[in-house]
């Protein structure tokens, strides 16, 4: 709970909320459930409205019965009392619109305007889309000529992922936006950079002594990021068919981490002062030349039927909405280098797929030996040290050194200092979503993607997914629940590396790392 005194700090200004999308699966899962938190905690107050807009009739109490529906399912906290509740779902209205009829933008707009009044809002309008991303363009020229563009306040546009396809069609996309939209008024979300740990990155770098010196390729052997998921497809197998792994969490969210931890430290903590360091990283990615390059750099697979405990899992073939012939890769791991002074010669491992044995997003770090190994020889073997931050779904860090087996003569263990933010009681840390949607209507763009981002990154993935499509039928396979091909094991390999287990737990689910104490 959130004392009165910091409630003015917190609290976003008065504003209406779009949601487009209003009775989809994004809004179900995530947006009431952010909304419902943020007013939970004190950072809406009660000058806001939500317009919820989709074609599909709901009375006002049938849009009430989803929205509570959602909360109770999905939000990190259950409905208070009645009378608590009934003051939250007061400020939620239903709009029934196909975004495409301009007409039902000018009934909007009065709807908005009787809110606007009763709450006292200054005009201010946050439109998140929540859509399909080819309705993207056409709501956003519709909101202007309906109308809703016209008041006094501040507006600004929240844009789900993902933003084009490729680099031209995003490029298509930026301009029809930026007929209606200025760049700071568009709010590209990568839910990855609302995430705690994500954030955390930045602090845990520019904010201990002893990691900032170490920070760099004299340094550090590798870095590593995974982002495991063991569901599949789930009911998205239409757009993910046609999306892949590299395009749904490549270009997005593995690329943003990845600048996170290889970015240099911004001369301020100002939205445009990260974002540019962010984008000096991605303009260094070392383009991959040619497609024997991809080929030796970057694995894709696809899974087939496999077993998770004792459940059997479909192949991805069998998936819902998915052609059965397809070679949409549902896993892919590559390695990627940054040409610059700081990381000259690491290499940056990623991977991320669909099936895997655990969900788990977690960077490690892992340093170069010691010069000299007073050790060699007298049969001991030295780990190299490790950072671990673990992203999702524990929160934390663990950093593995070496250290003497207590009652030896001179034993040497790797042993762990591991702080669980997770574990922490108390801590009940906000969704993704809900850091993202209060930045928004705070107007702090630091965790959105600039636009030079986001064509910066496209440029570096079209190369992979044109490489790929010369050869769509040279797909890898890996059985469901499994930590995916031998050949992603191979890329690392090659380089006298090998992937670190994940939540300290080696492929077998064997502990790997004894906690101390
Ligand atoms: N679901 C997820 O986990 C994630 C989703 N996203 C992105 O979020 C966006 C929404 O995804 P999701 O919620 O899953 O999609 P859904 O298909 O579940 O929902 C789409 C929504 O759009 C509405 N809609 C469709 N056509 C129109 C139209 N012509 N006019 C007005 N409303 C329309 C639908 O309502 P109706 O049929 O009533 O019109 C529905 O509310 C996509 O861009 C997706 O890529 C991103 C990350 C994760
Ligand atoms: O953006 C996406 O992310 C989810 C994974 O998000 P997480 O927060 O649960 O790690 C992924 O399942 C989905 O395919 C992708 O579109």
């Amino acid at each position: 709970m959130v004392d009165q005194q910091n409630l003015n700090a917190l609290k976003t200004p008065g504003a209406v909320f779009f949601i487009f999308g209003a009775t989809g699966d994004l809004a179900r899962r995530k947006l009431f459930p952010a909304i419902y938190s943020l007013y939970r905690e004190g950072k809406l107050a009660e000058d806001f409205a939500v317009i919820g807009v989709a074609r599909r009739p709901r009375s006002r109490e049938e849009f009430h019965d989803d929205l509570y529906n959602s909360i109770q399912e999905f939000c990190r906290y259950k409905v208070l009392d009645t009378a608590h509740w009934n003051r939250f779902a007061e400020h939620f209205e239903y709009k029934s619109l196909d975004i495409n009829n301009i007409d039902g933008y000018h009934e909007l707009r009065e709807q908005t305007e009787v809110l606007e009044k009763r709450y006292g809002i200054p005009g201010n309008r946050l439109f998140y889309l929540a859509l399909a991303p080819e309705l993207f363009g056409s709501v956003s020229v519709n909101l202007q000529k309906g109308g809703m563009l016209d008041s006094a306040g501040w507006h600004r546009l929240v844009i789900e992922k993902p933003f084009g396809y490729d680099l031209l069609s995003a490029q298509k996309l930026n301009e029809e936006l930026s007929h209606v939209f200025k760049e700071e008024e568009i709010y590209r979300i990568d839910h990855y950079l609302g995430k705690e740990m994500v954030q955390n990155i930045e602090v845990i770098r520019f904010g201990n002594a002893f990691f900032e010196p170490l920070w760099n390729n004299k340094h550090i052997a590798n870095v590593q990021i995974t982002l495991s998921e063991t569901v599949g497809v789930e009911e998205r197998g239409g757009y993910y068919d046609h999306a892949g792994a590299l395009r749904d969490m490549g270009q997005n969210h593995m690329l943003q981490m990845l600048t996170m931890i290889a970015m240099e430290p911004p001369s301020r903590l100002l939205p445009e002062d990260i974002r540019d360091e962010k984008v000096k990283v991605l303009r260094s990615l070392r383009p991959y030349a040619s497609a024997a390059e991809v080929e030796e750099n970057v694995v894709r697979a696809q899974y087939t039927q496999g077993e998770s405990g004792n459940q059997k899992l479909p192949a991805y073939r069998e998936e819902d909405k998915v052609d059965p012939n397809s070679n949409t890769e549902t896993y892919f791991s590559a390695k990627v280098l940054v040409d610059n002074f700081r990381w000259a010669g690491v290499p940056f491992y990623i991977r991320t797929g669909k099936r895997l044995p655990v969900k788990t997003t977690e960077v490690v770090v892992e340093f170069k030996n010691m010069p000299t190994n007073v050790y060699l020889g007298q049969k001991h073997t030295l780990e190299p040290n490790l950072l671990v931050i673990r992203v999702n779904p524990m929160e934390g860090i663990y950093i593995k050194i070496n250290a003497k087996k207590p009652g030896t003569e001179s034993q040497i263990e790797p042993l762990a200092m591991e702080f669980c933010q997770s574990c922490q009681v108390g801590i009940n840390s906000p969704e993704a979503y809900e850091r993202l949607i209060h930045d928004a209507a705070e107007g702090d763009s630091t965790y959105f993607t600039r636009w030079d981002e986001v064509a910066t990154a496209w440029s570096f993935i079209d190369r992979i997914a044109q490489a790929w499509k010369q050869n769509p039928g040279d797909i890898k396979h890996y059985p469901a629940g499994s930590w995916g091909p031998q050949e992603a094991h191979d890329l690392l390999a090659k380089d006298g590396f090998h992937w670190w287990p994940v939540n300290g737990q080696d492929e077998d689910n064997v502990i790997w790392i004894k906690n101390q104490g």
